[in-house]
């Protein structure tokens, strides 16, 4: 039976059965992946929902797959309570409100290449549509006309095309359309000049290839903010392009503000324009999209780009692998909202995971109150890899122990700062007591008091650092407190502290014995201070016992072992 795992955070719950669904047309190759790879799974394709339906439905749903159709917002977020991955079957996830994602730990994943060859060829499609009027030629000829002096047409060999935005669909158009010997002028601040140099690409800035080319291509992704993509082209970049040039767009609707564009046609400024994208799609009541559509001049198509066999049988696919990925507890290849970990990394980290994740629930379980701040110091190899994921898992220890949130890598970072708690790394490849060893320092804020009680005589203490390492795959605690220790931080464990003199196991041995409670593992680990010769054998020190046990203790055996004299700061934790 599939059922969903719980990989990277969501609270335990029953194991349910999994439960996808797509809502835009995706290829059938796609669907029958998640068929075979999750025979058990419930898939249910529902197409044309409105977003108050999805919104009802969406709470069900583990995943949810969608092409750009579907609008991904926060209240539909909100209301997938269990719901671990979005799926974006292609490249674009301006239809997803990544960021409220990103905030409920929902991974968002898409496919970055699966469609861009699809989108390149489609761009060229429009270009030589442009040039040549094959539309409008075409609808002429099929109503009984024979236009041929109407439809003359320009070459494109020799012209300038402006790409706007190098990336992967760019750099695809500017490669075809060299080969139609064109010449390729770009604009993309990310892009270094040498690296567009040697794809025989020169780079200038927006002025230079408005002005300069024939032919101007958008290709950048849709972003919102002071520095986004927005309205990239209004009503000035559009004067400042060639008098007779053409504009294509088969990225987004929102980078042209469409009304500047009607004008630019309509007073001859451009000789056309060519657009697979629309700020409404589909184009159902925009007034000035309506008369777009209308114009002799601009050729549209109803967002083909992706369109075509080949890239929807990628694109679906791609996503569909994902998806079971995630929903078996392993990791997204092109997640959006997540660092990309190679699984040759992720099988070194994944024990170490577990050691942070069960540092962060002994800390709260130990010494539970607020926190402040967080020293995690990393020594020996480990050090340098990409710690990510092991500051998520911390704080998904740290937090899952004593509150109701889900933290997984995704929003482990977002939770922690709402949390008020800061986390400072440290690195160093030069080992320090074990090969590779991973140290919290925990700061509390002021005026924090102490958990660990002593007795007359001896005084209280906290136990805010912590160190553990990875011996043979398997994770240890190796430090409590200032106490050595040696432990496998795994099931229920009995804390305390005794005075460091003989009899003291012999007593907590019998107690527990005596109410029937199997020990597993035993440690007593010396103070830091005993060890290092500040303190005699002879003067009053005390020792860390750490008890692993089968089952919980009865709160009598606790007492018992409290009440003896010479043992105290009883505590049990569950890791
Ligand atoms: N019509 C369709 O069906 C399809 C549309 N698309 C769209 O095409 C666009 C490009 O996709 P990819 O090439 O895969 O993305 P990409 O992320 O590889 O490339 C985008 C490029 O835009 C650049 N950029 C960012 N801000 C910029 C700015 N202010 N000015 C100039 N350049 C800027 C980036 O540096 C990057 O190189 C996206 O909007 C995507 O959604 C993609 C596939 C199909
Ligand atoms: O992948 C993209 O960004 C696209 O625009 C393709 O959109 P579609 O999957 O065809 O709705």
């Amino acid at each position: 039976m599939t059922q969903v795992h719980e990989p990277i955070g969501k609270a335990a719950q029953e194991p349910q059965t999994v439960r996808i669904l797509i809502t835009d047309k995706i290829a059938r190759e796609g669907v029958e992946l998640l068929q075979t790879q999750m025979p058990d799974a419930q898939i249910d394709e529902r197409r044309g929902l409105t977003p108050e339906q999805l919104q009802e439905v969406i709470g069900e749903y583990h995943a949810l797959i969608v092409r750009s159709e579907t609008q991904v917002t926060a209240e539909v977020l909100n209301a997938g309570q269990n719901l671990k991955i979005v799926g974006r079957a292609g490249v674009g996830v301006d239809n997803i409100d990544t960021e409220t994602a990103t905030r409920q730990g929902i991974i968002v994943v898409n496919s970055p290449t699966g469609n861009i060859i699809a989108a390149a060829e489609h761009t060229i499609a429009m270009l030589m549509s442009l040039a040549r009027h094959v539309p409008a030629a075409n609808a002429s000829t099929k109503a009984g006309k024979w236009e041929r002096s109407r439809f003359l047409g320009i070459e494109v060999r020799n012209k300038t095309l402006g790409v706007v935005g190098l990336g992967k669909v760019g750099m695809a158009v500017a490669r075809r359309a060299q080969g139609l010997e064109m010449q390729i002028l770009a604009y993309d601040p990310f892009v270094s000049p040498e690296q567009a140099r040697k794809n025989g690409v020169e780079m200038g800035s927006l002025e230079d290839v408005l002005r300069r080319s024939d032919f101007v291509t958008l290709h950048t992704s849709l972003t919102s903010g002071p520095q986004g993509t927005r309205g990239l082209i209004g009503e000035h970049e559009l004067r400042m392009m060639k008098p007779g040039a053409r504009l294509i767009n088969c990225a987004r609707g929102g980078l042209i503000e469409e009304e500047a564009l009607l004008s630019a046609l309509n007073d001859g400024h451009l000789a056309g324009a060519a657009l697979d994208v629309f700020s409404q799609e589909p184009i159902r009541d925009n007034p000035t999209l309506i008369q777009l559509l209308a114009h002799e001049r601009l050729i549209a198509t109803p967002h083909l780009g992706a369109s075509t066999e080949e890239a929807q049988v990628s694109v679906a696919t791609d996503v569909a692998e994902q998806i079971v990925s995630v929903l078996n507890g392993g990791f997204p290849r092109a997640a959006v909202n997540a660092p990309l970990i190679l699984p040759e990394t992720l099988k070194v980290l994944q024990p170490y995971m577990t050691l942070l994740e069960k540092m962060g629930r002994l800390y709260t379980q130990l010494q539970p109150g607020p926190l402040s701040k967080i020293e995690v110091t990393y020594n020996g190899d480990i050090a340098s890899y990409d710690l990510r994921p092991l500051q998520a898992a911390l704080v998904k220890g740290l937090l899952e122990s004593v509150s109701e949130v889900h933290v997984n890598m995704i929003n482990a970072q977002v939770l922690a700062k709402q949390w008020g708690l800061e986390i400072v790394e440290q690195k160093s490849t030069t080992p320090a007591e074990f090969a590779n060893q991973v140290t919290l320092r925990v700061l509390t804020p002021n005026g924090t008091t102490s958990s660990f009680v002593g007795k007359p005589g001896i005084e209280d203490e906290r136990f805010d650092v912590i160190s553990g390492s990875v011996i043979y795959d398997d994770p240890r605690i190796v430090r409590v407190g200032r106490y050595w220790s040696e432990f496998n931080p795994e099931g229920y464990i009995l804390f305390c502290r005794n005075l460091d003199q003989p009899g003291m196991i012999g007593r907590a041995g019998t107690i527990l014995g005596k109410a029937g409670i199997n020990i597993r593992h035993m440690d007593v680990g010396p103070s830091v201070r005993r060890q290092s010769g500040q303190v005699t054998p002879h003067k009053a020190d005390t020792a860390l016992m750490v008890i692993s046990v089968d089952d919980t203790i009865p709160d009598w055996a606790i007492r018992e072992l409290s009440e003896t004299g010479d043992i105290f700061g009883v505590t049990v934790v569950n890791l």
